[in-house]
């Protein structure tokens, strides 16, 4: 628990999460544990002495160099996740999570290609994961939405066979995958690689995000944006290009901003140096989210609560981004408007008079 004053109030503001992997959920406890249920040998430790224990591995997470580094152990970790009860599992612990931090929407992503290469089918992973999703929005009240991601360091073919399948299945408009994101190593594969996935998508009036400008400078944003992304994961380097950074405010672009991530991942050295302040100075809209909670030493809460020892916002400051993040949910105008009132009400609650 945070030692801000604000604590209690942050805890109990109503939350959508717009950034957060749902392989990134899976905990060195779970990986040792489904590797166990699923006959699968982990790294020898002899060579790789972090997969020892549940305690060695959890220690290496505290140290990643690069978001290359972490990746590596990202896919390496998601290798267990073989059955359609393991996605289930996983994305029902993630939900749960987010209930207890206040979160009352997610909108989550995951890696179908890297699954597939493995050989765990399409139809396997979906419905998993979205077993995963009915349950939350049953048994905890949530709203879910699966977003399906590509991945920057595999081919454009494979990214292309994953697309394929999205549409045969008609997963869009069934409403089972209602979103399409691009995510994995930023730096050295042209930005412009799902250029053709991105313009079909586009077409078909598909909602379309991407990770950019987390260690890319703003010509990744600007790529993005290009391709037809109507929101920008990340998106902290966005402060190099005020241009940018004015356009972006002016088409109320969503950036969705992960500070746990950013300082494990080393794009800042702390906290303080995520570009918060300024982004509420320029009117750029942002959510506060976990991205890979298993990984980054925190949930939502968590990163709500660093924020605000770096920052120390305001109650006010705080409904802003509340709202902004409730605003551009991919939500329907009736599920907006109830958490918009919960909103009120809460920070009623807190500040009578404020509203
Ligand atoms: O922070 C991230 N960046 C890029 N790809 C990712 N895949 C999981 N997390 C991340
Ligand atoms: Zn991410």
């Amino acid at each position: 628990m945070c030692q801000s004053p604000l604590h209690d109030f942050l805890q109990g503001l109503p939350k959508c999460e717009h950034h957060v992997h749902l392989e990134g959920c899976l905990t060195p406890h779970l990986i040792f544990q489904l590797a166990d249920r699923n006959g699968i040998a982990l790294p020898d430790p002899a060579a790789n002495p972090e997969y020892a224990s549940v305690e060695a591995l959890t220690a290496r997470y505290d140290r990643f160099t690069s978001l290359d580094d972490f990746l590596h152990f990202y896919f390496e970790g998601m290798a267990v996740l073989r059955k359609q009860n393991d996605f289930a599992d996983l994305a029902w612990s993630y939900f749960q999570q987010a209930h207890a931090d206040g979160v009352h929407h997610a909108e989550v992503f995951f890696d179908p290609q890297v699954h597939e290469s493995r050989g765990v089918p399409y139809e396997t992973i979906v419905a998993g994961f979205s077993e995963g999703c009915r349950r939350a929005e049953r048994e905890l009240g949530l709203t879910t939405r699966l977003i399906l991601c590509f991945v920057r360091h595999l081919p454009v073919s494979s990214g292309k066979a994953i697309y394929e399948q999205f549409i045969s299945h008609g997963h869009f408009e069934a409403g089972v995958i209602h979103g399409l994101g691009w995510s994995s190593t930023e730096v050295g594969p042209p930005k412009d690689m799902f250029r053709e996935l991105y313009a079909s998508a586009a077409q078909k009036k598909i909602p379309l995000t991407a990770h950019a400008g987390e260690e890319g400078d703003p010509s990744y944003i600007h790529a993005a944006l290009e391709l037809g992304a109507r929101r920008i994961d990340h998106g902290i380097r966005l402060v190099e290009d005020p241009e940018l950074m004015q356009r972006v405010a002016r088409d109320g672009v969503l950036l969705t901003v992960c500070p746990l991530s950013n300082v494990r991942l080393r794009c800042v050295p702390s906290v303080e140096q995520v570009p918060v302040r300024r982004f509420l100075e320029a009117g750029v809209k942002f959510s506060i989210n976990s991205d890979d909670p298993a990984y980054f030493g925190g949930y939502i809460l968590d990163n709500y609560c660093a924020v605000q020892e770096a920052f120390q916002l305001s109650v006010l400051e705080w409904r802003i981004i509340a709202e902004d993040s409730v605003q551009e949910s991919w939500i329907e105008d009736s599920r907006k408007a109830e958490l918009l009132a919960r909103i009120e009400d809460h920070v009623k609650r807190y500040l009578p008079g404020a509203v």
